[in-house]
């Protein structure tokens, strides 16, 4: 089948890689000139585990090119898929610009009949006015071409981006026409029949959004037993474990941290706000699970005041792990980035360091006075006043501590993951703060 994948994100170059893989002639768009460049010469533009061999052997079999011409990838497309962001206007909404600027080039550009398929996390109505978008293009050129468009929400992680792509827990299409459920049916035969969920648009609009709301509602709940452990001295974790091995609550995101970020949870939690404020519903449930994210990405912070006595003026400390969760580098609205600010408005110096995210935090803070940029994890700690774990990179989970006291000036740990064991370390003679833990 022939596919066009528009916007070369995480989403649309694993979309447009994986199903490359399975014999279809995929061209992925970006208007990015850099980026396609880059892909067109083998280059990813980001971190994300085993995507780099996937593209690189479909792009050799002839399967899968980059280009930034989209009448050209989209002209005799059967299926569409616009994976362009859709970041937060400034009112919470999702920004929609980029969705429907594609949906018009693409009505623009159709030469024979396709379905359009929106994969971007989108409102519920979004496919209506990307229906119109493309309709009133091929009017404008006086052509009747018939297209039908469908929802298809991604729900991959990343860092595991390429593994959820191929074997999902399920895969979300919304239809209203049989010709869009028999294309997307025949997309998906890669995978048993009963994990391909055919719905209604508006409803597969919603799942996504509900589905990370959701997410980020056991995460926030979960923040808060954590807040509530420390009051009455309960260990959160044992408090994790204890409730996570009832069936019908699982362990699957109950971990509790220094807030969840990236760019899915935060940005569809406010969006998800502002549908239901829009039709004049309050969702406080949402409103609390934003409430108590944002007050936990602070929670760190208060922690290492606390412990130097409310006055980090002159003091160093080293961060370990920067992007928003391990095994990527991107750092959209990473909660190492509010901790950063927190530390350097309080007068503290900072010694950073990420296994790959290190270039983008350099990009994204600049060589800003107080913060250092460290190559060796080890090397982040020498003459600082502490360890700072923000992301629980695999790197950092099982340290020498033995090393780590003799880099740090002063033998302090602030574990904003859980990864380490209070007794032990305090034992070697290690302040110790976890979250929830006493
Ligand atoms: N990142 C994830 O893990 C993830 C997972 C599921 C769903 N989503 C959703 O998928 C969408 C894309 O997310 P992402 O993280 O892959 O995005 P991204 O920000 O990584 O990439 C978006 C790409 O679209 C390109 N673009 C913008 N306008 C364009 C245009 N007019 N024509 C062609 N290309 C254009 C940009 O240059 C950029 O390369 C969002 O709606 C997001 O919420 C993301
Ligand atoms: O128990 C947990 C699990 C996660 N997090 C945090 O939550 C954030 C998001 O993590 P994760 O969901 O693994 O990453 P994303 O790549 O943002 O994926 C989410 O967002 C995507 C975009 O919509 C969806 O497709 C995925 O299904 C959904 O998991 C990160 O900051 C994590 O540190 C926690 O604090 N505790």
């Amino acid at each position: 089948m022939r596919i066009a994948v528009i916007g070369t994100g995480y989403v649309g170059l694993v979309t447009g890689a994986c199903l490359a893989g399975f014999g279809n002639r995929v061209t992925c768009v970006d208007v990015d000139e850099e980026k396609i460049r880059g892909l067109q010469e083998g280059t990813v533009p980001f971190y994300e585990p085993g995507l780099g061999d996937v593209i690189l052997s479909n792009q050799r079999a002839g399967r899968l090119a980059f280009t930034t011409a989209l009448p050209e990838a989209v002209r005799d497309a059967r299926v569409c898929f616009i994976t362009v962001g859709t970041p937060s206007d400034v009112d919470g909404s999702a920004d929609l610009q980029y969705v429907l600027e594609v949906a018009e080039q693409i009505g623009a550009a159709l030469e024979g009949p396709s379905v359009v398929v929106t994969k971007s996390t989108v409102p519920v109505g979004t496919a209506d006015r990307v229906r119109h978008c493309v309709a009133r293009a091929l009017e404008a050129r006086g052509a009747g071409i018939p297209f039908s468009v469908a929802s298809n929400p991604e729900f991959l992680r990343e860092g595991a981006a390429v593994a959820d792509f191929l074997h999902p827990d399920r895969v979300v299409v919304g239809a209203d026409a049989p010709e869009a459920e028999e294309t997307l049916r025949e997309l998906y035969s890669f995978l048993p029949q009963e994990k391909v969920l055919f719905m209604d648009i508006r409803s597969a609009e919603m799942t996504k959004y509900a589905a990370n709301a959701l997410l980020a509602t056991k995460i926030s709940f979960m923040n808060e037993m954590a807040r509530i452990c420390e009051l009455v001295d309960a260990d959160v974790e044992k408090v994790r474990l204890g409730i996570g091995s009832d069936g019908r609550i699982g362990y699957a995101f109950i971990s509790p941290g220094c807030g969840y970020g990236g760019s899915c949870f935060p940005k569809d939690v406010r969006a998800l706000r502002h549908t239901a404020l829009q039709k004049g519903y309050s969702p406080r449930i949402l409103q609390a699970v934003e409430d108590v994210n944002e007050a936990q990405k602070h929670v760190l912070f208060q922690k290492i005041l606390r412990h130097f006595g409310g006055e980090l003026g002159g003091r160093v400390l080293a961060l370990w792990g920067l992007s928003f969760k391990p095994n990527t580098s991107d750092l959209r609205e990473a909660s190492s980035l509010v901790l950063i600010q927190d530390l350097l408005g309080a007068g503290a110096s900072l010694r950073l360091h990420d296994p790959v995210a290190l270039e983008e935090a350099r990009r994204l803070l600049g060589n800003r006075p107080g913060l250092a940029f460290l190559t060796d994890h080890y090397e982040a700690l020498e003459g600082a006043d502490g360890l700072v774990l923000v992301t629980e990179w695999d790197l950092y989970k099982q340290p020498d501590f033995r090393l780590v006291g003799q880099k740090l000036r002063e033998k302090a740990v602030f574990d904003g993951r859980n990864q380490y064991s209070g007794p032990e370390l305090r034992r070697r003679g290690f302040a110790y703060y976890a979250i929830g833990r006493p």
